[in-house]
């Protein structure tokens, strides 16, 4: 598969799919950043796993490469890890042509990158995602945050990476609890913008999937929004799809409701209060539910619906006292609806009822 070519506004770059090896990512580096140092940020799953060989790479193409290393899973997406990122990054001597490379997941991708966009002011950063997750959606289009104990990704800034290399065959020691957790983001792809993906997902089971083939449609149904309004002015947050309620579901969890489940019950819940509406079909509703039921996306949550909705409200789609909700009006085409907050308890009343 050629390079998917990410022109937004602010700064171009390849995504390669399959196209280079982790054992090429000095190559890789090298052609995008130049520089002499760069810092492997990972965590504590994906590093013993990966970091040898990207270091190894990465030191054949001349870098000197420092690590950071955190412990795994979302709890860690916090100011406290990303400063811990600064300062190593301050102790190895990086400087302004020095590069950050994101060797992980969403997780490690985020924090990394928000690393990478503040570290004085701004430093080159190339992202290596290991989970389907990250390959599908969060290694591409430049959101980086960290999460506050107040709400999911308040903390962040817009910053494109240099470029993206995904190797799907790190994705052969992702548990199964992550594959399918990732398959949330790619059947959100497929209600948003391309009901013949969504019709092909449908048909198999999560299993069955053609990784790299899924993985480089959704790759380019990203770019496609991203070019078109890099800073979510107004299309992009069609790729929240779910979000709203999704982020809610999560946080109210303690991150045990991972970021792809809570998408997939987030969308489930925004179908059925959109049925209520007269916006969706119920027979569109029961295909986004039985799909994401038949994939193992098991899309239920106790919270009763008052509480969804006031930590919803911290949602980045909240402008003072309305919130825009992104809708399907049929498979594969999308909308953003404003909403008083008022009309948004009620929405989220009829989406848990
Ligand atoms: N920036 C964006 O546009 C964007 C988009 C979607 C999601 N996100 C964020 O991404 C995060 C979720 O990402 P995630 O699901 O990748 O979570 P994650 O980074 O926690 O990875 C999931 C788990 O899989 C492990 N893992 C990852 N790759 C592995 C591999 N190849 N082999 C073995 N273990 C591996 C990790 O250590 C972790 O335990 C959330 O914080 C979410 O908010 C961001
Ligand atoms: O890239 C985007 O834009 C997205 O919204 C992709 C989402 O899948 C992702 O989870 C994102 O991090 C959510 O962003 P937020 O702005 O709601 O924090
Ligand atoms: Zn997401």
């Amino acid at each position: 598969m050629s390079a998917i070519k990410v022109d937004a506004a602010s700064h171009s770059y390849d995504v390669f799919v399959d196209e280079f090896t982790l054992d090429q990512l000095g190559e890789v580096c090298r052609d995008v950043s130049g520089g002499d140092a760069c810092c492997i940020v990972s965590d504590s799953n994906v590093a013993p796993l990966y970091l040898p060989r990207a270091k190894a790479s990465l030191e054949a193409a001349g870098y000197t490469v420092s690590s950071f290393v955190f412990e795994a899973g979302e709890q860690s997406k916090t100011i406290q890890t990303y400063a811990q990122a600064q300062q190593t990054f301050a102790h190895a001597g990086l400087t302004r042509s020095s590069l950050v490379v994101a060797l992980g997941g969403g997780v490690v991708g985020d924090l990394a990158g928000f690393a990478a966009a503040t570290y004085m002011r701004g430093i080159r950063c190339v992202q290596v995602p290991t989970s389907l997750l990250a390959c599908v959606d969060s290694s591409v289009g430049g959101k980086t945050a960290v999460d506050l104990p107040e709400g999911k990704n308040l903390v962040g800034a817009f910053f494109q990476p240099d470029a993206v290399l995904i190797d799907t065959s790190l994705l052969a020691t992702l548990p199964e609890h992550f594959l399918i957790d990732g398959c949330g983001e790619v059947l959100k792809y497929g209600v948003v913008f391309d009901k013949e993906l969504f019709a092909q997902l449908e048909a198999c089971a999560a299993s069955d999937m053609r990784l790299p083939e899924v993985i480089g449609r959704c790759v380019e149904l990203k770019r496609d929004v991203v070019v078109a309004d890099e800073k979510e002015a107004g299309a992009r947050q069609l790729l929240n799809f779910g979000h709203t309620l999704g982020h809610a579901v999560e946080k109210l969890s303690n991150f045990t409701v991972t970021h792809g489940f809570a998408v997939a019950c987030g969308m489930v819940l925004v179908a059925k209060a959109s049925v209520a509406r007269g916006w969706l079909s119920a027979a569109d509703a029961m295909r986004i539910e039985s799909t994401v039921r038949a994939w193992g996306l098991l899309a239920e949550t106790e919270e009763p619906a008052s509480a969804i909705y006031e930590a919803a409200l911290a949602d980045k789609k909240r402008h003072g006292s309305t919130m825009n909700v992104v809708v399907a009006s049929e498979i594969g085409t999308s909308r953003i609806e404003t909403l008083t907050l008022d009309d948004f308890r009620a929405f989220v009343h009829d989406a848990c009822v």
